[in-house]
Order: structure tokens, then C-alpha cells, then sequence
């Protein structure tokens, strides 16, 4: 069995991240979860990536892939892939295969997210850099805007979305991407140390994050994790390990609903110990997660980590405050000296 140690291959864990709402101008009632899995199969060909398992709630089927995950319900389709993936690809087809076999002929909001790639060299098409997705995006709507939060030389995080009045319901996405992790935690997610998915979730502590949640996990050969995790009422968890140690990153997305996500918070840093990270939450005016702008204005520290960087945004529904952490271990050198 090949050691995570000599697995020297470059892996670009960070994910493209696309949701897609949709509505139909007749308001009649129609179903996502209707599309017959050879089709998303097709769709997922042009992403460069496969089904690998699915689980069901009342409200959503999740899938994990080869390269992260997928969630669809009534009206919202969420695609998340890594590597080398080509998730743009994949636009235009969901659309017409939207229109085609369910029904609906109108996008009421969308939002592709990602992190800046540590080698986006490697990425294919229109993924080398964002302005040539977002010239994509711009292809198939009219009415997008698109934003850079972060330092633009160094770590950032790129958006695109409608700021449309979109979505009315409670909505609100939590992310947590992580990178230089901590070596210990990151032998869990390879076969050196456990032999399965859920031995992994286990011993990792991920199955205690938000307790009672129906987990599809999957440990890859020869490391490599990815799971879903499906709690009550629409709402899920997805976590996705590259615990090589010369490119290791993990990623936490859920959707909960949470007045202050601070606990959440500690437990994700606690399983996972990373050396940095950045957090991102979208609220909606309906959401109980609307405020948590306010509180973590104020949060300069969690945990051993010191803050780099801060910002919010106001769009026309939502809320989007952005956020970077890093291990407070060294103190800031705030001047330099001149050579
Ligand atoms: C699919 S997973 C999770 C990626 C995720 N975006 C993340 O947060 O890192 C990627 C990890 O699995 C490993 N892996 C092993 N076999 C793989 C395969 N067939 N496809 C994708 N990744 C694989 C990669 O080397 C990497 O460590």
C-alpha cells in the first residue's frame, strides 16, 4: 500500500462551489429529485466526476462523488467538486435538462463560489482564473454580479451571484475552509490509520459535530475523505480531507440554522486543527442566522487563532460576512526592516 508520504502527486482540494434555485413562471409544484439518475450521470461527465453513493431525507438526496459532493431538493441543486474538476462545464446542460425534464423555466438564484487555487495552472478551460468563469457565468446571465473578499495577493475567496430578491424562505449556507492541517489529525483520513469511512468519522470525532445525523462516508485509497451527512428538516453537513501533507486542506459546508455559529465553530477547529482558515456565512433576511454579522464584527480571536481578515457584505436578500483565521502562535511583526 503507497504511504501518504510518498503520494507526492499535487491534489487541489479546494472546491468550485455552484447553487442553482430555480422557480417556475406558472407556479406550478415540480420536483428536482424527479431527473432520472442516467441524466445526472451525463451531467456529471462534463464535471469530470461520478456518483459514488446516495443517501435520502424527506427533503433532499445527497450524493457523495469521486470529487466531493452533491445535494438536490425540490427546487435547489448544490454541485461542489474538486480537483481538477470542470463544474462550469456543467452549467448550461443543468439548465436545459432543468427546463427540459422538470419544468422549471427560471433561475431565482445562483451563487458559484470559490477559494483562490494553490495551483490554478493545473486547472482546465475557464477554471485558470475567475475572470474567465465569471466571462462564462456572464454567457448564461445576464444579471450577475461578481466580487473578490480577501487579499488578492494572498488567500481570497471569489463569488458570483445574481443580487437578485431571490430566495424568501430561511436560508442560510455556513462554510469553514481549512489548510495547513495538522498532520496528526489529517493520518486519520488515510488507510494507514483506518480502514473504512465510518471507522474514520469516528475516530476523527466528525460523528459528534452535530450528533444524529444519517452519514455516507467514504475513505479513499490510499487517503483522501469525503461525507454527507443528513439531519432534519433540509438540513445537512459536507466535509471533504486531503490529508497529504504537502497540499493538505479540508473543507465544512452546512446549511443549519444557527443564531451564532461559535460552537460549531470550536468543534470543526477541534477535529481538525488547522494552521489557517477562512469562514463564510450567507443569511437571508428570513434566516434566525441574519445578526451573526454583529457578533463576529466583534470576535478578533477563536481558540488559539488570531484574525487576518475581516469583511461583510450587504446584497439585496443577503447578508455575507467573510472571515480569515490564523494560528496565533507567532506574534505579528508589524514593521520590517529595510534591506
Ligand atoms: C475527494 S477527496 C476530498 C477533496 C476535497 N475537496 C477536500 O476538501 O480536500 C480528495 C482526497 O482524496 C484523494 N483521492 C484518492 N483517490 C481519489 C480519487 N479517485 N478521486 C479523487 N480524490 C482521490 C486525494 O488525493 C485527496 O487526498
Amino acid at each position: 500500500m503507497a504511504s501518504v508520504e510518498s503520494q507526492q502527486d499535487f491534489f487541489e482540494g479546494t472546491e468550485k462551489l455552484l447553487e442553482v434555485w430555480f422557480t417556475s413562471s406558472d407556479g406550478t409544484d415540480r420536483d428536482l429529485r424527479t431527473i432520472e439518475r442516467k441524466d445526472l450521470d451525463a451531467l456529471l461527465k462534463l464535471v469530470k466526476c461520478e456518483i459514488i453513493s446516495c443517501t435520502s431525507s424527506k427533503e433532499m438526496d445527497a450524493y457523495v462523488l469521486s470529487e466531493s459532493s452533491m445535494f438536490v431538493t425540490k427546487d435547489r441543486f448544490i454541485l461542489k467538486t474538486c480537483g481538477t474538476t470542470t463544474l462550469l462545464a456543467a452549467v448550461d446542460g443543468l439548465l436545459k435538462l432543468v427546463k427540459e425534464k422538470v419544468g422549471y423555466d427560471m433561475v431565482m438564484d445562483i451563487f458559484y463560489s470559490r477559494k483562490n487555487f494553490s495551483r490554478p495552472e493545473l486547472q482546465h478551460g475557464v477554471h485558470q482564473n475567475f475572470e474567465n468563469e465569471v466571462q462564462h457565468l456572464d454567457t448564461l446571465f445576464p444579471n450577475g454580479s461578481a466580487y473578490t473578499l480577501g487579499r488578492i495577493n494572498r488567500d481570497c475567496w471569489y463569488l458570483y451571484t445574481l443580487d437578485d430578491e431571490g430566495v424568501s424562505h430561511p436560508d442560510q449556507t455556513f462554510e469553514l475552509l481549512m489548510w495547513d492541517m495538522c498532520p496528526e489529525k489529517m493520518k486519520i483520513f488515510t488507510k494507514e490509520v483506518c480502514q473504512t469511512g465510518p471507522e474514520a468519522s469516528q475516530k476523527s470525532g466528525i460523528v459528534d459535530i452535530i450528533p444524529g445525523m444519517k452519514i455516507d462516508d467514504f475513505l479513499f485509497e490510499p487517503c483522501g475523505y469525503s461525507m454527507n451527512g443528513l439531519l432534519p428538516d433540509g438540513c445537512y453537513i459536507t466535509i471533504h480531507v486531503t490529508p497529504e501533507p504537502h497540499c493538505s486542506y479540508v473543507s465544512f459546508e452546512s446549511n443549519v440554522p444557527q443564531e451564532s455559529y461559535h460552537d460549531l465553530i470550536e468543534k470543526v477547529l477541534d477535529v481538525f486543527r488547522p494552521g489557517q482558515f477562512l469562514m463564510t456565512i450567507f443569511a437571508n433576511k428570513a434566516s434566525i442566522a441574519r445578526d451573526t454579522h454583529k457578533t463576529l464584527e466583534n470576535q478578533h480571536t477563536i481558540k488559539g487563532y488570531r484574525r487576518s481578515d475581516h469583511q461583510m457584505c450587504c446584497f439585496k436578500n443577503y447578508t455575507l460576512t467573510y472571515t480569515q483565521f490564523k494560528k496565533s502562535a507567532k506574534p505579528t511583526q508589524f514593521s520590517r526592516p529595510i534591506i
